[in-house]
């Protein structure tokens, strides 16, 4: 079976007032997407609820909304914290978990990412599992094992089936909001890579079933070429998601 294309908008810690988020999210509710598509936007936690209660407003069942962590516990003592429970009970179904930002800024090991995504999965939700290599250990050559490091930790927390409930966002650090995108060639090549690794580790029909999405500085322009490439299932969209671009790439593989 064909994997379904996905993409995601991860408006990171944007737009600053609420009025422009109602205006991004109205835009996307009126917006004629490719309905092959699975798209979903992940706004910062404040606009998590009003989002999706935007969308449904406007009678957009399309549009699914995403979270941009959460935690390993489902309630206590954890300040500043969202828990998987919590995002269920909100009919919240996507998180974003392994974000390069929270694994370098936040400080976030491959084990507790894999710790988070299980939790997140005992929940019900599915995980956007973002993996990836820094420009250091790409120019050391250590890229497939740097991304086969991040999903090892997850590998024996999770049961075949539950696989379905992944997709797995490639996103070489050194091409996140950068405007460097990497080429087609080179993001198809870790795809490749990370399904051949997923066939070993796990088995060959979860390799062939999960999407492996890319992310870092896709753009309208980008976005074709990476698009036609065997191993690209979609986009994990950082800066365009916030601008009318995103349209363009979630409509990407439509035919006129
Ligand atoms: O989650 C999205 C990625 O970090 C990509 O962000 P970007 O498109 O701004 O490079």
């Amino acid at each position: 079976m064909a994997r379904k294309f996905f993409v995601g908008g991860n408006f990171k810690m944007n737009p600053a007032t609420r009025a422009e988020k109602v205006k991004l999210v109205e835009t996307l509710a009126a917006a004629d997407l490719d309905p092959n598509v699975d798209v979903v936007i992940a706004p910062p936690a404040l606009y998590v609820i009003p989002t999706a209660e935007l969308l449904k407003a406007k009678g957009n069942s399309f549009v699914k909304v995403a979270a941009q962590n959460c935690y390993i516990k489902s309630s206590g003592a954890f300040t500043g914290e969202t828990s998987p429970a919590q995002l269920a009970d909100a009919e919240i179904p996507y998180v974003i978990l392994g974000h390069s930002e929270r694994r370098t800024l936040f400080h976030e090991t491959s084990a507790f990412v894999a710790q988070k995504t299980k939790a997140a999965i005992d929940t019900g939700l599915s995980v956007i599992l973002c993996i990836g290599e820094t420009l250091a250990e790409r120019e050391a050559g250590t890229t497939l094992a740097v991304v086969e490091e991040q999903l090892n930790a997850v590998v024996p927390l999770l049961s075949a089936e539950e696989w379905s409930k992944i997709v797995i966002a490639y996103e070489p650090v050194w091409a996140i909001g950068t405007g460097k995108v990497a080429t087609a060639a080179q993001a198809q090549e870790v795809h490749a890579a990370i399904r051949n690794f997923l066939s070993k580790a796990v088995s060959p029909s979860v390799a062939e079933n999960t999407r492996i999405i890319y992310g870092g500085s896709v753009s309208e322009k980008a976005a074709p070429e990476l698009a036609s490439q065997p191993d690209i299932d979609g986009f994990l969209v950082g800066g365009a998601s916030l601008k009318p671009e995103f349209i363009a790439i979630v409509n990407v593989l439509r035919k006129s």
